[in-house]
């Protein structure tokens, strides 16, 4: 209920809006509130004895009140449609713009499935709640209040009949909310999972139809499909077994009111007209009573997606800059790591394990080691993706948590072991994180990658769109527009991570050639994942690793001679590729 209250406090950016719902709302329960008055008037004062104006004037008053009633009703139901647009709006943006954000631990323990179904989902529900079932309670119990005085000012006797009912719905309704709420996030959840074998299936279908495990997809979609629909069936089940009890109270209210206002009529204490009033009172008393119990499965609902959103819009941060943080901009390409350990979160063994290195200006560093040494882990530590466990990491002599986590990043140029490329155009990725580089920057970048030729041979050229519904490209492909994106930047540290894996021997050494006279041009030190002899060649100093220790550093010939550990990571590492 409390994720609902903050709901109710994002309203307050749509102030003016909201009041005019809610003015609407009032005026459209007067007008409902007159309407058996009018009634009354007609009968009592016109039909009974038979007075032909009276009865007209009350016809004209009612079409005055009916088409009132039309336009508060439109007037309501559009400013709350209004004010809830705006508050899904905000939220959008807010949890978009908090994903940003998060550090890379958060998204390592999120399912990407899960955030997806929050910001659509979770979002719609709470919009539908704003922009119908809100309007809907508040609607019902004015009218509730407003009309409960009338009938105790008409008939306190009848009045408290009838009003028996509100205390006894209002309970047996908020025992659902509360009771419900859990169940109808467990909903979300399933559907939640539900998208996560879609998205996985939709990302991995050749490797579906390769391993021809169609139908086992399909099984396992039909399981959690299943899951969402029993899941669904319990929150039917919860509603239809508080309600009937709500029906069968007000049916029995309406049989009450008739059989005592018959007798004070007979008696001569109360007029037809006003039991006829009193009756349409009844509706109006009785309608927002179910109202609310028909807005008590949405509000769980909300109440459920509501906390799930807030859940991720209130997850901490975990790497931040410090409140005294200063600028990188220079660096002279002293990088220290000293007695650096880190463990991923909730992993049982360290990934790295007091590592010491100090790199010298303008050097060029390969990391060579076993798959699961800990290579991409180093990496990953200096743009402060991860902080370090134990230890401190330092560029000319300054704790990398010092910097301005933007001022950091945007001087260390990374390619990933893993290429993404948005969709767009050929060259809108390349001048990914510099939108205005010219085009000659853009050919000199990518004529560095090796893949200049290859872009050019398009049809389209520089503006060829790729990604989900451009041309497909291979991984090597991708591979080198994603060096051309990174040389792009205005770096001082270079990193790449295993970045020309999959492209050919013969490329990757002229990448490696072309790299060579760039790096040495512009970057302070430069870090390769090595994969390759050529790059290990090349290399200042090799760094060794194996189990999350720098076993060994030195140069090619100085490991060979000194290190049998070198020489067989070299052999099934590098040997092994080249070979191909
Ligand atoms: N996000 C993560 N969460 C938990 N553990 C991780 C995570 N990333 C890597 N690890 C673990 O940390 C260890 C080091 O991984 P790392 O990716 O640094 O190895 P690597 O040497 O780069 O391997 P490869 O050559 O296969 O890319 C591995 O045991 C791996 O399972």
């Amino acid at each position: 209920m409390q994720a609902i209250r903050r709901v109710l406090g994002s309203l307050s950016n749509y102030r003016w809006i909201s009041v005019g719902a809610l003015l609407s709302l009032l005026l459209l329960t007067v007008a409902n509130a007159v309407t058996p008055q009018l009634f009354r008037w007609g009968i009592d004062g016109g039909i009974v004895p038979r007075n032909l104006q009276i009865v007209l004037y009350s016809a004209a008053w009612m079409v005055v009140a009916a088409i009132a009633r039309g336009l508060f009703n439109f007037g309501q139901s559009y400013w709350a449609e209004a004010a809830s647009q705006g508050v899904a709006y905000d939220l959008r943006n807010k949890i978009f713009s908090k994903i940003q954000n998060l550090s890379f631990s958060y998204h390592d323990r999120s399912q990407t499935s899960q955030l997806l179904t929050r910001v659509t989902s979770d979002i719609e529900q709470i919009r539908t709640f704003i922009g119908t079932s809100l309007i809907q309670v508040i609607g019902a119990v004015v009218t509730l209040v407003s009309i409960a005085v009338v009938l105790l000012i008409m008939n306190w006797q009848l009045a408290l009949i009838t009003l028996t009912v509100v205390p006894i719905s209002g309970w047996l309704m908020a025992r659902f909310i509360t009771r419900n709420q859990k169940l109808f996030g467990q909903v979300q959840e399933q559907l939640g999972n539900l998208n996560a074998i879609l998205q996985e299936n939709l990302l991995g279908i050749r490797v579906v139809k390769a391993f021809v495990r169609e139908s086992a997809e399909k099984s396992r979609y039909t399981a959690l499909n299943d899951s969402l629909v029993k899941a669904n069936m319990k929150t039917i089940d919860a509603i239809h077994n508080t309600f009937p009890f709500i029906f069968l109270l007000s049916n029995l209210v309406t049989l009450a009111v008739f059989a005592y206002g018959g007798a004070q009529v007979i008696n001569n204490n109360f007029s037809i007209g006003e039991l006829v009033a009193f009756n349409s009172y009844l509706v109006l008393i009785l309608q927002p009573i179910l109202l609310i119990g028909f807005a008590a499965p949405a509000i769980a609902s909300a109440a459920a997606s509501a906390q799930r959103v807030y859940e991720v819009v209130d997850a901490a941060v975990e790497i931040r800059d410090r409140a005294d943080a200063v600028e990188f901009d220079t660096c002279s390409g002293r990088i220290t790591f000293e007695n650096v350990s880190f463990r991923y979160p909730g992993a049982a063994t360290p990934a790295l394990k007091s590592v010491s290195f100090e790199t010298k200006p303008r050097e060029l560093i390969a990391i060579l080691g076993m798959t699961g040494s800990g290579k991409s882990t180093i990496m990953n530590l200096i743009p402060r993706f991860y902080d370090v466990t134990a230890g401190s990491i330092r560029i000319d002599g300054r704790d990398v948590r010092d910097f301005s986590l933007k001022s950091l990043r945007s001087h260390i140029g990374i390619v990933f072991q893993e290429t993404t490329l948005f969709s767009g155009t050929i060259r809108e990725n390349i001048t990914y994180a510099k939108p205005h580089a010219s085009l000659a920057e853009v050919i000199s970048v990518a004529k560095t990658a090796q893949i200049h030729d290859f872009i050019t041979s398009l049809p389209d050229s520089y503006e060829t769109i790729v990604g989900e519904r451009g041309i497909g490209l291979s991984g090597g492909q991708k591979q080198r527009i994603a060096i051309a994106r990174t040389l792009l930047t205005d770096y001082s540290i270079l990193i790449l991570d295993d970045s020309t894996s999959a492209v050919d021997a013969q490329t990757a050494a002229q990448i490696q050639a072309e790299l060579d006279n760039f790096m040495r041009q512009k970057a302070c030190v430069t870090f390769v994942v090595a994969q390759r002899i050529s790059t290990v060649k090349n290399a200042d100093r090799i760094f060794l690793i194996d189990k999350g220790r720098l076993v060994a550093q030195g140069t090619h010939e100085q490991l060979m001679r000194t290190s049998p550990l070198y020489g067989v990571i070299l052999e099934s590492q590098v040997k092994q590729k080249e070979n191909k």
